[in-house]
């Protein structure tokens, strides 16, 4: 056995439930692609805190990319083909992104995905993300391919069931997701963001979910 020369080599896949698999730093050979393309498509598509049914707003800041971006207002969640910022369609997926998004999802077992969807969420420290399922989709056929860049976070991996009992896994920098099958439409969350620096996203973490929305697999 030959240990990794670089901590953010990419790992074997890790089995973390029934047809959710970890990709430990799948990302993080190419970050600085990663990275560069979310600043370019925020300077297209700004990050912004959106409000939720019942007049809160989200704790993270979100945009999007795709011929769909996930939205949430006042009247509730759902896929719109237009910024409600800007009214112009949200900007496409980098062709890179979406290659890497489909590379991901075949090596956790899953070809054919072909994600219509890109939602970026904006962590900074405190911010947090409470226990849901990814359930706007037209068709669940499809994983969920959740890529994780900067600052760690603690993951919040549940069962079907809302109170079933939560697992914690910690993502960091480059890690990969991918979940579907059994387990698409699995309870997660993301515990508030610990303070933190990291070298190139400073004090941020971004998530980049990719999803088939109205696209069946
Ligand atoms: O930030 C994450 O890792 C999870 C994001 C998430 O679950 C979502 O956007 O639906
Ligand atoms: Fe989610």
């Amino acid at each position: 056995m030959s240990l990794p020369l670089f901590e953010t080599e990419a790992q074997p896949p890790e089995i973390i439930d029934k047809g959710a698999v970890l990709l430990r730093g799948f990302a993080a050979a190419s970050e600085l692609r990663w990275m560069g393309a979310v600043q370019a498509l925020q300077a297209h598509a700004a990050f912004r805190v959106m409000q939720v049914p019942g007049g809160k707003s989200m704790s993270v800041a979100i945009t999007n990319a795709g011929d769909w971006g996930w939205i949430s207002d006042v009247n509730g969640y759902r896929y719109s083909a237009v910024d409600p910022l800007t009214d112009k369609p949200w900007p496409a997926i980098p062709v890179f992104l979406h290659e890497q998004a489909v590379a991901a999802a075949a090596s956790a077992g899953y070809p054919g995905f072909a994600p219509d969807a890109c939602l970026i969420n904006r962590y900074q420290p405190g911010t947090r993300m409470g226990l849901h399922r990814d359930q706007d989709e037209a068709d669940f056929a499809a994983p969920i391919v959740s890529v994780s860049l900067g600052l760690p976070c603690t993951f919040l991996w549940g069962g079907l069931a809302r109170q079933n009992p939560v697992k914690r896994l910690v993502l960091t920098h480059g890690d990969v997701l991918v979940w579907g099958g059994p387990t698409r439409l699995v309870f997660h969350g993301v515990s508030p963001l610990k303070e933190g620096l990291h070298h190139l996203l400073g004090s941020e973490r971004w998530n980049l979910t990719f999803r088939m929305a109205k696209r069946a697999l």
